[in-house]
């Protein structure tokens, strides 16, 4: 049996770019752990030699588009299917061969899979059952968890008695109930209206983190994924791209793919042009752009080509002048609530003309740059991103 390692410890995952844990997290022992898993169905392999560590009472997510291999992750960490090659450990304990119901895994499914025969205390506590506590331990430790997760009074209803959002609680309660080692959440909140997800989201972080249970949770919505998250994992065709706290993703991804699929974003191609010790010149549009030199992420530039990743609230409009290095045309508007996104027609030099998103609070970039304004825009050279074009 291996020992249990902190997530500060020297064994920390490679791909981890957030330095350890988050903040909530940090120096906490390990909970889960991968290493070298490869998952393959028939000759394709949906997950590459894909290693990973979670911290105890973290909330882990794993984010990416459809097919990336997202459940097949959980399953594995549930049992549901076996690697082909790679060790899994919970709580330090090789698991890799132990079948699912001796991991102490609670799951909640996108569909809740309840038992429909059976009423609200009955579902809860089928977990308890199947585990032979005895009775009077049952019904005490299910008025628990009916109360943590605020189903009180509503234990003999049938789930088509309940509504969407109660049962998820039932759900959740029946995961919980068991107290498991870690909580498993595939996309538990696809059924649910927005505003009732919301409530959910903010509702089930709260008990997760009262409980102090380590969380995997399975989405494809980056909302969910920033708001409820100690860190995220980005996947795309098997592998993670990234893994780090949700502002580290957002504010510095490491990857194209992690920067384009979390949040909007602009890209504009430019050309390497100087360097010294601590920014990149970069000629684009009109003129030199000036970058950090540890905003170029993903390898080393080859003189040449360069773009540059840049969010739409991180563009501000600018009077035009003499020396302005992104000019254009404004081309529509639209009216978003909290904010405004404006789109401008810009020179970006060799590659012609390019359509920018910038996205600014309140209704002022409407009144001041009105459709068909010539404006200048303002790239602040903190908050760019800069690939070299093998990688972009
Ligand atoms: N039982 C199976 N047999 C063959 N291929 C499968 C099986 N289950 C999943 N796959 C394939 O494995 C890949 C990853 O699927 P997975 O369900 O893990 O993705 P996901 O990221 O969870 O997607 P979604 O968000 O749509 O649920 C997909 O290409 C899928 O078609």
């Amino acid at each position: 049996m291996k020992p249990v390692e902190s997530l500060n410890g020297s064994n920390r995952d490679a791909s981890d770019s957030s330095g350890g844990g988050s903040r909530a997290t940090a120096g906490a022992p390990v909970a889960v752990s991968m290493e070298g898993v490869v998952a393959k169905y028939r000759d394709l392999t949906i997950l590459h030699d894909l290693s990973l560590k979670i911290a105890q009472g973290e909330f882990l997510t794993l984010l990416g588009p459809s097919g990336c291999g997202k459940t097949t992750l959980l399953n594995l960490i549930a049992g549901f299917t076996q690697a082909d090659t790679g060790e899994i450990f919970i709580d330090g304990k090789l698991v890799t061969d132990l079948p699912a119901h001796q991991r102490e895994i609670g799951i909640v499914f996108q569909s809740y899979a309840l038992f429909p025969h059976m009423d609200v205390a009955r579902n809860i506590g089928y977990g308890l059952r199947m585990r032979g506590v005895g009775a009077r331990e049952i019904a005490q430790r299910v008025d628990a968890a009916m109360a943590l997760v605020k189903l009180g009074g509503l234990g003999h209803r049938k789930p088509r008695e309940l509504s969407g959002g109660q049962q998820q609680r039932v759900a959740l309660a029946r995961a919980l109930v068991i107290r498991p080692k870690v909580l498993l959440l595939d996309e538990p909140f696809s059924a649910l209206d927005k505003g009732l997800r919301g409530a959910m989201q903010v509702e089930i972080r709260e008990i997760q983190r009262e409980l102090g249970v380590t969380t995997v949770f399975v989405t494809h919505d980056q909302g969910e994924a920033l708001s409820m998250s100690d860190r995220i994992a980005v996947m795309s065709q098997g592998r993670i791209c990234q893994i780090a706290t949700p502002d580290e993703i957002y504010r510095r991804p490491t990857d194209p793919f992690v920067a384009s699929f979390l949040g909007d974003v602009n890209i504009l191609p430019s050309h390497f042009h100087g360097e010294d010790a601590t920014h990149y010149q970069l000629r684009l549009g009109g003129g030199l752009v000036s970058v950090e030199r540890e905003r170029l992420v993903g390898g080393e530039h080859g003189g040449g080509r360069m773009d540059i990743y840049v969010r739409p609230e991180h563009i501000g409009f600018e009077p035009l002048g003499a020396d302005s290095v992104l000019t254009g045309t404004v081309v529509n508007h639209v009216f978003q609530g909290d904010h405004v996104d404006s789109y401008v027609d810009v020179n970006v030099a060799t590659h012609g003309s390019q359509r920018v998103m910038v996205r600014t609070a309140g209704l002022d970039a409407i009144e001041r740059f009105p459709i068909g304004t010539v404006t200048a825009l303002a790239l602040p050279p903190r908050y760019l991103t800069v690939f070299p074009e093998a990688v972009a």
